[in-house]
């Protein structure tokens, strides 16, 4: 049959019921996202700074520490935003120790392109970590943002043997930081670290056996740093682990045989205490970064002794009283002595000084 065509319309019947329930889940599906958004952008404004990387704004996150070192401020875990993950690092401190690897990882932790791990890892320099393999290494680092350098700092990774070669293998182009100081203080800071250590060594609780080891460590680290540094000869004892260690030159040739130079920088550490910022400086280019640290960054405390830092947040921090200890009185004549022998070896050829800026 045909007739005039009609536009037909269909009306479904929606109960008022339906359409309230309806109403009221759209309602709160609005409300929820709202909230969220909200909620975001107000963590993000607290948590995050905001940095231009490559033309691309990326928001970075501020996780920042108290001063005792590892301990995240605000939150009471470590929280993480979504579009983080865990990477390896791209940067080591591999060392010197007592020549400021802390401070320096601090201070470079102020930059909105750098997250720092938390604590001395000792993957690369302890088989029992290596052995778990890198997976277990990149858990144990922070959370960062894509354009964000992971660091890490362990200082026995500078003379540890296998590891430039076990550090090669994970990363042939990461970038190293080393950081040396006056050779004859960093000793002093050695033996400094080492009698502290076991003067707290012994406790009540220890096993016979233990407590001799420990009081024959302390009947040992208890004698003078000239005691231990000079042999009766009256020669200076080169094979004492301390002044050992601030002969540089037979570590720094291990890793430049696997390294090329242009990614070892060797910071200097005594400028690091004096001028923190020419030394940040020189590393900020290093990793080709913005130069975003500033002086405002920086205070000098006069208790301490040392630079403290100063976060965005308007957050001061010291680093803790380990970092910063008073030194014994070492007689002038023998610190000279010291010196004498090290430039001897330096001119025989025997120790290649490093040349920092
Ligand atoms: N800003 C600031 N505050 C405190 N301390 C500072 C700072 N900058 C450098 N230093 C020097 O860092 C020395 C400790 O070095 P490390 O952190 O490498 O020591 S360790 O190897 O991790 O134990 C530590 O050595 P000591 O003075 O012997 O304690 C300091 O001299």
């Amino acid at each position: 049959m045909s007739g005039p065509e009609t536009d037909c319309f269909i009306v479904i019947g929606v109960s008022r019921p339906k359409l309230a329930a309806i109403f009221f889940s759209v309602m709160l599906i609005s409300l929820f996202l709202t909230f969220h958004i909200l909620y975001d952008s107000a963590v993000y404004s607290i948590q995050a700074a905001t940095t231009i990387s490559d033309g691309n704004k990326i928001a970075i996150l501020t996780n920042r520490v108290s001063h005792l070192d590892n301990q995240p401020i605000g939150f009471p875990h470590r929280f993480h935003f979504p579009k983080t993950s865990r990477k390896l690092p791209q940067c080591l401190i591999i060392g010197v120790r007592k020549c400021g690897t802390r401070a320096l990882l601090e201070m470079l932790n102020l930059h909105p392109r750098i997250q720092k791990a938390a604590g001395e890892v000792h993957f690369f320099d302890r088989d029992e970590n290596y052995n778990k393999g890198l997976e277990w290494y990149r858990k144990k680092m922070p959370h960062s943002f894509r354009g964000q350098i992971t660091i890490e700092k362990s200082p026995s990774y500078f003379v540890t043997p296998e590891v430039p070669e076990r550090v090669r293998a994970m990363n042939s182009s990461i970038k190293l930081l080393l950081i040396v100081r006056e050779p004859v203080t960093r000793a002093i800071s050695d033996y400094t670290q080492l009698r502290s250590h076991a003067a707290t060594s012994i406790l009540p609780s220890l096993t016979t056996s233990i407590q001799q080891q420990a009081s024959q460590t302390t009947s040992s680290i208890s004698r003078t740093f000239e005691e231990l540094s000079i042999l009766p000869n009256g020669t200076v004892n080169m094979f004492y682990r301390p002044l050992v260690l601030s002969m540089y030159h037979q570590f720094i040739l291990r890793w430049l045989e696997i390294f090329p130079r242009e990614q070892l920088l060797l910071v200097n550490g005594d400028q690091l205490i004096e001028d923190p910022l020419s030394q940040i400086r020189r590393i900020e280019d290093f990793l080709g970064i913005e130069r975003r640290i500033s002086q405002h960054n920086f205070y000098f405390n006069e208790t301490k002794g040392f630079y403290c830092l100063r976060t965005e947040m308007g957050d001061s921090k010291c680093l803790r009283e380990t970092k910063g200890r008073r030194h014994p009185d070492v007689d002038p004549k023998l610190a000279i002595k010291y010196t004498y022998a090290y430039h001897t070896l330096v001119k025989q050829g025997r120790i290649v000084q490093p040349e920092c800026h």
